[in-house]
């Protein structure tokens, strides 16, 4: 096991039973794992022209700000309704347990900007999904995601591909 899964806790029938849920308050508290993952999260696309982080809330802001910093890039925020205040699209979206809702400020991307996607974790990719089809309405280009964790049997980072963007995620478990 490495530094990162150590760090993170599994807690199994959380929010619903069936759901092992992948706790990473545990890796932002150690200070060594939560670099390492911030790190770990922008070093692929440290020459890729990203012009925008797009970090969905809350979890993904955590890391959010620290990439977009390291690749030179500007931090879009993603958030629950109510929350920005200013115009905004919006998009529902299904999610492993339970519905919601993604809001993006009609001018937080430029048409053309080159967009990284980033969040602590995929699993349907109804959330990222949600918010890349945001970003691609107001003309950004998502070239890339970026996750500390991964589901990959429940489609989401497969998804994501099959829409031409490449994905990145640090850790990635099996039979959830
Ligand atoms: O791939 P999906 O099936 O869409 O699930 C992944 C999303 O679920 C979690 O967020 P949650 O909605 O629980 O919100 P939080 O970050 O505010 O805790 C996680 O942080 C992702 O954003
Ligand atoms: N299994 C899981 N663990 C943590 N966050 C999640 N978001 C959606 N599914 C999750």
């Amino acid at each position: 096991m490495n530094r990162l899964e150590q760090a993170i806790t599994t807690i199994s029938d959380y929010p619903s039973p069936g759901v092992q849920f992948r706790d990473i308050t545990s890796l932002v508290e150690n200070p060594q794992a939560f670099a390492e993952a911030c790190e770990q999260l922008a070093a692929p696309f440290a020459d890729a022209g990203i012009q925008k982080v797009l970090a969905i809330e809350a979890r993904g802001f955590i890391f959010g700000g620290a990439v977009a910093v390291a690749l030179g890039a500007g931090m879009v925020m993603a958030r629950k309704p109510g929350k920005l205040p200013r115009k905004v699209i919006a998009q529902t979206y299904e999610l492993e347990y339970g519905k919601d809702m993604l809001c993006l400020h009609v001018d937080a991307i430029k048409p053309g900007e080159r967009v990284l996607l980033l969040d602590d974790l995929i699993a349907t990719g109804g959330t990222a999904m949600a918010a890349t089809d945001l970003a691609q309405k107001l003309g950004a280009e998502v070239v890339a995601a970026s996750f500390v964790v991964a589901l990959p049997e429940l489609g989401g980072l497969g998804r994501l591909q099959a829409r031409n963007i490449q994905t990145h995620a640090l850790l990635e478990y099996e039979g959830d």
